[in-house]
């Protein structure tokens, strides 16, 4: 996905494709509803913080093993493989460049843990 603005056409199929519960849209949104997709934001945020901690929870498993077989806490091949991962995984409407951003900010949180618990960093 590589364009700045991604069409309101695109992100409606989009969003049809992703949940039947929401209402359909005529063409003048002035009067529509905000409701349903901030209910849809909501609940989506609540799963993407229960996902974020799995991964943080494999992630510091990863860790200890790492620690006790004599490995760093930080790997940047393992981090080039990540990113490039999920920009492949990217469909949009997010560019590559804001997945790449949102997924930096993820794995450095993730390494900070590791490095926190494992090789006594303080930040
Ligand atoms: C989770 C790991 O530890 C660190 C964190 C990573 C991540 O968040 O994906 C990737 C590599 C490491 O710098 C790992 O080595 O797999």
């Amino acid at each position: 996905m590589d364009s700045d603005t991604p069409s309101l056409d695109d992100s409606l199929d989009q969003a049809a494709r992703f949940s039947e519960a929401l209402p359909p849209l005529s063409d003048d949104l002035s009067g529509a509803d905000l409701a349903p997709f901030r209910d849809r934001i909501d609940a989506i945020d609540h799963q993407l913080v229960q996902l974020l901690n799995e991964r943080t929870a494999y992630a510091h498993v990863i860790g200890a093993i790492k620690h006790v077989i004599g490995m760093r806490a930080y790997v940047p091949t393992r981090e080039a493989e990540v990113m490039e991962n999920v920009i492949e995984s990217n469909t949009g409407p997010f560019t590559d460049n804001a997945i790449r951003r949102i997924f930096e900010q993820i794995v450095e949180e993730t390494r900070s843990l590791e490095q926190r618990t494992y090789e006594g960093h303080t930040e």
